[in-house]
């Protein structure tokens, strides 16, 4: 027989049962809610008031208003032996002031990008029972469906919903990414070789412009092979057109962990803010283009002199975008550290030893805020 239970303890239960199913529900995704015909917030998306992105340090005046123009690397000029040094020294300039630049002229066929942007856009359209296939809590599986920044850990929700496609190596990766949209593994295997091979020629113009020749020539050619055969992870974002755009965030305030980023923007939507001279600055987006910014790890390799730059991205509630970020770092188990020739006297080594596989053990043990991660690394000198 069941013990009676007082009307309380009944009220209490329901309300935990309910508290149980809103859950449930949000980890179901942005779209998903949505989908189901919202026309405010929930309170698990709210931001302290602090936090929102038209508060940021008590300045109203931020953010939106201020339209930023990304330094511009040109990649034909960065290829040309007649131009490349004077394209080296914009690279330098630009990681060092904004640690983000565009990257133009990079030769990329334009159905290769529209391809895939329309593939992306075709995954977030299929029904919530087909994308649910993919939805793990499993942080180094080959494909995951989610939302937020890191649902499992984050207090109050981003208005994000993710698909990350893990694609080194490939041939082991591929049979579980998504079967449909059908387009999908095409459009995603075609970019994401393209892509790579251009962060393979954009990491060895920063080797050089880091000035690292002996790492150079003592690696020889071993050089494209030492991030050849590196961690590559694609991320879809999806931030659906959102009712109060001013409460919430499609991403909160993070660095990322790789050494480069490759972001594909959405062309006619903006949303991304990087931080600079301590305000948030919306990037304008520059047809076919992409926007690649300096990780955590090549803050490191590079011990602290290119800095990875806080960003995150706003949300509106005319249009939903979609973004594609490509990151790419060394093998899962290979160590990040500075590079030894950015060591002196002067320059004392800045960071401890890390890897990919460090970053996720820290990312499943705490919620990722800024930079901490990179904090975490740092040595006291
Ligand atoms: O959607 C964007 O513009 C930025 C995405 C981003 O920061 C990321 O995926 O790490
Ligand atoms: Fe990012």
């Amino acid at each position: 027989m069941s013990p009676t239970l007082s009307y309380a303890a009944v009220e209490a239960r329901n309300e935990k049962e309910a508290q149980k199913r809103e859950i449930r529900r949000y980890h179901k995704g942005v779209k998903h809610l949505c989908e189901n015909g919202i026309t405010k917030v929930p309170t698990k998306y709210i931001l302290p008031v602090s936090d929102r992105p038209t508060n940021v340090g008590g300045d109203h005046h931020n953010a939106q208003n201020h339209g930023l123009k990304l330094p511009v690397i040109d990649f034909a000029l960065l290829m040309q032996a007649s131009t490349r040094s004077h394209a080296l020294q914009s690279l330098t300039k630009a990681c060092e002031e904004f640690g983000f630049f565009q990257l133009v002229n990079h030769g990329i066929e334009r159905d290769v990008i529209l391809d895939m942007i329309e593939a992306s856009r075709s995954f977030f359209n299929l029904s919530f029972e087909e994308r649910a296939k993919y939805m793990s809590a499993d942080m180094r599986a080959p494909v995951r469906c989610g939302t937020s920044f890191n649902q499992n850990i984050d207090g109050v929700f981003c208005w994000r919903d993710f698909l990350k496609l893990n694609c080194h190596p490939l041939s082991d990766v591929l049979p579980f990414w998504p079967s449909s949209p059908l387009n999908l593994r095409e459009a995603a295997v075609k970019y994401s070789k393209q892509v790579k091979f251009l962060y393979l020629m954009v990491m060895e113009a920063i080797v050089e412009s880091l000035g690292l020749t002996k790492t150079a020539s003592e690696i020889g050619s071993g050089l494209r092979e030492m991030f050849e055969d590196g961690s590559q992870l694609m991320v879809v974002n999806c931030y659906p057109d959102c009712p109060e755009p001013d409460l919430t965030l499609g991403m909160p305030p993070h660095s990322d962990y790789g050494l480069l980023t490759l972001l594909l923007q959405d062309e006619h939507v903006k949303g991304l803010q990087i931080q600079h001279g301590g305000r948030w600055l919306t990037v304008d987006p520059i047809p076919n283009s992409f926007v690649v910014n300096v990780g955590d790890h090549l803050e490191i390799f590079s011990n602290g002199r290119y800095k990875s730059v806080l960003h995150r991205v706003v949300v509106n509630s005319v249009k939903s975008r979609i973004s594609v970020a490509s990151l790419h770092s060394r093998p899962l188990h290979s160590v990040i550290r500075p590079s030894p020739e950015l060591v002196d006297e002067a320059n004392p080594r800045r960071y401890m030893d890390t890897d990919f596989a460090t970053f996720l053990d820290y990312m499943n043990s705490c919620e990722h805020k800024s930079k901490n991660f990179l904090d975490s690394r740092k040595l006291n000198t």
